[in-house]
């Protein structure tokens, strides 16, 4: 028997299975899926097994060393998924695999260095015995920090052949085990030895008796013995010594989420949710995949939707995956599941520790759970009978990978949807371009909701033209109105949030009295500021031209780099309205684990007037007293240099906009703006997705970006500008030969990070409609360079669908 076997190594030379023979022992343990620790040249490895031939073996095969895993990690579907992945966004399979598992069972490999010929070691270097005594395995690494002076003489021995190095494989994993003891006598035993135990025993008999009084005889932790009868470790230890109890180990599940959600019943359903959830219904019974678009606008109940949907699936025994973008996995999220669900429900999200994540995923891989909730990765669910899976909040870029392998969560769902013959949910109060024109077209089936289930109207939204504040000789970041509605809520013991998107901040020029902002004549991006060279820049054509002094639209010289954080915004705030208590939230108040849930407990508690904060703030929050939302610089965003500013810029103010006002009180919202005539910001805040859809997709379509095209980014970066930029011309060149003459093919041009790590890089994008030559070609071109990556330091990164535009 032969298994074919990927290997962790990512590298283009290794991206293949490689052959071992199955040793006789073994036999019953290889199964495909499953981890095995291999030879690879002079060094072990852990690798995938993703096929078993019944080949003899020939003579060269050398054999598998061990099998890591009792049960296969990896599903047949999973090892398809891996293969698919690969090939549709170009990385190695073996970090497609690697990216479905839980980073604890990541492999480490360590060097470590023992005794070789004992003979020879014992002859010569008898000086080195004091290291390597009882036949040690001493690390390499830790060797060099505790023994720096005998590393001449170790590399001495290393040559003579006294000693050898060889690769340790650590697998990973971190099983949490606690100590448990349990009786090892009857429980008549136990009673009559009792009697033997004399007077000065006390505290033995303490623990006896406990034993004796519990009503089943089974292992408890060591700890709550302890506890329960007040004794020290010692004395349990004497016992076990004794043979009186048996201590053991046993695998338990940290708990990231103590205690249990009140349970709640479904509700019923509007005649509009009903309308949407029924052919989702229907899918399920009928084992039918279709793609459904849940259109709801904020409030309109969709996540009732998803609840009842998932309970139908538990109901036919089937499994469920729910996605939920990171910053929206708050305690609350996980409640709504955890209400309905109870103990069915996994989490998966960056909030876990390596550990608490890697138990989660066990539950899943055991099959103790049928509902997993997670961020991107928990796409990867390794359930094998799902019947359905829910994107939430679909539009966000988070679910796109930013690292190989570069998938985007949406795809991944839909080829397990496929595969499950099972329903996938997209739901959205604003969808992506991309999908919302996948559900013009019939592709996937739309599902609007398009009324707040209580009833309630949105909020009113005004956009105030921070032009007019400066003429007015208002110089502050707040404008008149915005601030008369803070002290008016002050006044009137209400609560405000304050919205800062601070993202791509102080990259744009803008003129401050007409809102000109510096673009590309030949782009429709805005340029990027350069501060070092005081230029500025297009990075998907290479335009740039020095900042001008006056406003090439008005004359005017108010015309700068534009920016102000939220610590400015807070001091501002103290000063002008000294009686406010103020919340500030952004990356830097919240970098401590659970800060994040206790400023928001803190503001829902009413212990703050004003929450002022970045994106973080901008989801999930639903608070009764909060009657006003101010946004403080709308633009920010709209400026990035990212085809999709505008789409962004809307879904955040929609998404702000349906933060106020929820609940009995009539809440306001008040965009503060410099290009207020946008559409983006108008039709925000006429709540019009269709219009807003409409409109965007004409200016899609006239500079021919997604989702009338499809885009391709590569980024070559190397020490040497030349060197990058040169293979990027290479590369250019190569594609414009190769590709079809209705492929658009920009640059090579620097992008906006034009250096990172002393590294400089260099981009080239492609335009297409149907190349289906490309990913060949650029496979082919990765293989072209493969020799240049290690040997001179070249890297070359390809990005099918790409996001991150920098
Ligand atoms: N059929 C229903 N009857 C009564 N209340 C409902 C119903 N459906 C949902 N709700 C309640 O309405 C509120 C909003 O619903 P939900 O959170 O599901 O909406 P959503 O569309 O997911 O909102 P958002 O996009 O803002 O997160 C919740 O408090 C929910 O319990
Ligand atoms: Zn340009
Ligand atoms: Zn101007």
């Amino acid at each position: 028997m032969i298994a074919e076997v990927i290997v962790d190594l990512a590298l283009n030379q290794t991206d293949k299975p490689f052959d071992y023979s199955i040793p006789e022992s073994l036999q019953p343990l290889v199964e495909r899926g499953a981890r095995v620790i291999v030879p690879f040249g002079p060094r072990k490895l852990v690798g995938f097994v993703v096929a078993i031939k019944s080949d003899t073996a020939l003579e060269k095969v050398r054999p598998i060393h061990s099998v890591i895993d009792q049960t296969p990690v990896l599903t047949d579907e999973l090892l398809q998924l891996g293969k698919w992945l690969a090939k549709e966004t170009l990385c190695y399979e073996i970090s497609a695999f690697l990216a479905m598992l839980p980073a604890a069972m990541k492999a480490s490999y360590k060097k470590v260095i023992s005794v070789a010929d004992a003979g020879l070691f014992e002859n010569e270097f008898m000086d080195l015995l004091f290291l390597f005594k009882n036949g040690e395995q001493i690390e390499w690494e830790s060797l060099q920090k505790t023994h720096g002076s005998w590393l001449k003489r170790i590399k001495e021995a290393l040559q003579a052949g006294a000693l050898k190095e060889h690769q340790q494989v650590n697998q990973g994993q971190a099983v949490k085990k606690m100590k448990v003891v349990q009786p090892a006598l009857t429980y008549d035993e136990l009673k009559q030895s009792l009697e033997t135990f004399k007077g000065r025993a006390k505290k033995q008999r303490d623990v006896l008796t406990f034993f004796l009084e519990q009503e089943s005889p089974t292992a408890i932790a060591v700890n709550e013995v302890i506890r329960a009868t007040n004794v020290s470790r010692a004395t349990i230890k004497t016992l076990v010594q004794k043979g009186f109890l048996i201590e053991t180990e046993k695998e338990v599940y940290r708990d990231p989420f103590q205690g249990s959600a009140k349970p709640t019943i479904p509700l019923e359903l509007t005649d509009e949710q009903q309308a949407a959830i029924h052919p989702v219904l229907e899918d399920l019974d009928e084992r039918r995949h279709r793609v459904h678009l849940c259109h709801g606008v904020t409030g309109s109940g969709k996540t009732e939707i998803y609840l009842q949907a998932i309970q139908r699936v538990l109901e036919k025994g089937q499994e469920a995956i729910v996605l939920v973008p990171e910053i929206s996995l708050t305690p609350q999220m996980v409640e709504r599941f955890r209400g309905r669900f109870g103990d069915e429900v996994a989490v998966l999200h960056s909030g876990l520790s390596r550990g608490e994540k890697y138990d989660e995923w066990r539950k899943i891989h055991r099959g103790e759970v049928r509902v997993v909730v997670g961020a991107r990765s928990a796409v990867f669910a390794p359930f094998t009978n799902v019947g359905i899976i829910i994107i939430d909040e679909e539009h966000e870029t988070s679910y796109k990978q930013e690292e190989s392998p570069r998938y985007h969560a949406r795809d991944v769902a839909i080829f397990r949807g496929e595969f499950h013959h099972c329903p996938v949910i997209l739901g959205s109060a604003t969808p992506s371009l991309e999908s919302y024109a996948r559900a013009q077209k019939g592709v996937y089936r739309l599902a609007p909701l398009l009324k707040r289930v209580n009833q309630k109207p949105m909020p009113p939204v005004s956009i105030i033209d921070m032009r007019e504040e400066l003429r007015a000789g208002n110089r502050s970041m707040f404008s008149r109105d915005l601030f008369q509605s803070l002290q008016e809520r002050l006044r009137k013991g209400e609560q405000s949030v304050l919205f800062l998107n601070r993202r791509g901040y102080s990259t744009f020029i803008m003129c401050r009295d007409c809102g000109h902002v510096l673009s590309c004549p030949h782009c429709d991006i805005s340029l990027t500021f350069h501060r070092k060279n005081n230029k500025v820049k297009c990075h998907y054509c290479g335009f740039e031209e020095q900042v001008p002094h006056q406003c090439p639209s008005c004359g005017s010289e108010h015309i700068r780099f534009f920016g102000s954080g939220t610590q400015k915004v807070e001091e501002a705030l103290t000063t002008l309205l000294p009686e406010a208590r103020v919340i500030r939230m952004d990356v830097d108040t919240t970098r401590k684990k659970g800060a994040h849930e206790r400023f928001l407990k803190a503001f829902g508690r009413g212990e703050a007037d004003i929450l002022l904060g970045t994106q973080m703030i901008a989801k999930g929050l639903d608070f009764e007293k909060v009657t006003l939302v101010g946004v403080l610089a709308a633009d920010a965003m709209l400026h990035l240099p990212d085809f999709r500013s505008t789409e962004k810029t809307f879904q955040l103010l929609t998404q702000v906009g349906g933060r106020a006002g929820r609940h009995q009180l009539d809440g306001e919202v008040i965009i503060q703006s410099y290009t207020p005539e946008h559409y983006a910001m108008t039709l925000a805040a006429e709540h019009d997705y269709q219009h807003f859809y409409l409109k965007e997709m004409q200016s899609r379509k006239r500079h021919d970006y997604p989702p009338f095209y499809y885009l391709s980014l590569i980024t070559v970066s190397h020490e040497s500008f030349a060197r990058a930029s040169g293979v990027a011309e290479q590369i250019t060149r190569l594609l414009a030969q190769e590709l079809t003459s209705q492929a658009i093919i920009l640059g090579p041009v620097a992008p906006p990070i034009a250096r990172i790590k002393d590294r400089y890089r260099c981009q080239c994008m492609i335009k297409y409609k149907n190349e289906p030559k490309l990913k060949q070609t650029l496979k082919n071109i990765l293989d072209h360079y493969q020799g240049a990556f290690s040997k001179e330091g070249l890297s070359i990164s390809m990005d099918i669908d790409p996001y991150l535009m920098m």
